[in-house]
């Protein structure tokens, strides 16, 4: 199964986007400044937009999902169990995997932002997707749900996962990475051979890697681990 990408691109105002490089079943982590194009780029791999240019193979993928950034949820019915059969989910698997069980028969515009992302989520996460693109999963959320987030994504080992976020702190095990600089699509490489050639990594990485270049990885366990070896 994967996703190539041939010098795909789009075009608007001042902003252009150049994107080429093969997604490979695992998880990937797509960072990048503000701006410099990962939604646009997440959108294009889920055909919500259409590129102007290029080529894109679907290899083995029938079915994809895309958790967007904005707006981060569709609201389609009135209550949280209709929502839930909406997805075609079991709504006593979804409420107590988003940790809300008993809350099914409440409007859906009474909930929390961050309780309607868990819902969202939980219905998307318990899916089987052959690719899965989420744009900031972890905004707006506690550190308990970002937590339950890496976890349900560790276990989707099956096709192809795509995490854009700017959160770097509570991400699961991830096996490529990729950074995006002003629309161009960098591949930065395999995880954790790739972390010393990141470009511009968040200013917590590039701490961990100064002072441990045992770093081997980019999940909160892997973190925790280095920062611990630092102060020992
Ligand atoms: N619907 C749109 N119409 C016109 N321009 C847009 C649209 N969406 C985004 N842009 C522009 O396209 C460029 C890339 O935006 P995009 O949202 O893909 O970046 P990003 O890297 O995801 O940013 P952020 O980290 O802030 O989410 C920006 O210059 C943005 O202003």
């Amino acid at each position: 199964m994967h996703l190539t990408l041939e010098k795909v691109s789009i075009r608007r105002d001042n902003f252009s986007l150049l994107a080429s490089g093969t997604f490979y079943q695992g998880v990937h982590l797509l960072t990048g400044k503000v701006g410099s194009g990962k939604s646009t780029l997440g959108e294009i791999l889920c055909r919500v937009i259409e590129p102007a240019d290029g080529r894109m193979t679907y290899d083995g993928i029938r079915t994809s999902v895309l958790s967007m950034q904005f707006p981060e949820y569709h609201i389609t019915t009135t209550t949280v169990v209709e929502e839930i059969l909406s997805w075609k989910r079991d709504p006593d698997q979804v409420l107590e995997t988003a940790g809300l069980q008993g809350r099914g028969c409440d409007d859906l515009l009474t909930l929390s932002r961050g309780e309607l992302k868990r819902i969202h989520l939980a219905c998307m996460l318990l899916g089987k997707y052959d690719l899965m693109v989420l744009d900031e999963p972890f905004a707006g959320l506690d550190e308990e749900a970002r937590y339950w987030i890496s976890s349900h994504l560790s276990q989707n080992r099956d096709g192809i996962t795509i995490i854009i976020s700017h959160d770097i702190t509570t991400l699961p095990s991830i096996n490529h990475l990729w950074e995006m600089q002003e629309g161009i699509l960098s591949e930065i490489g395999n995880i954790p051979g790739a972390l010393r050639h990141w470009k511009n990594p968040p200013p917590l990485i590039r701490f961990l890697l100064k002072n441990d270049p045992e770093l081997s990885g980019l999940s909160w366990q892997d973190l925790v681990e280095a920062a611990c070896r630092i102060r020992g």
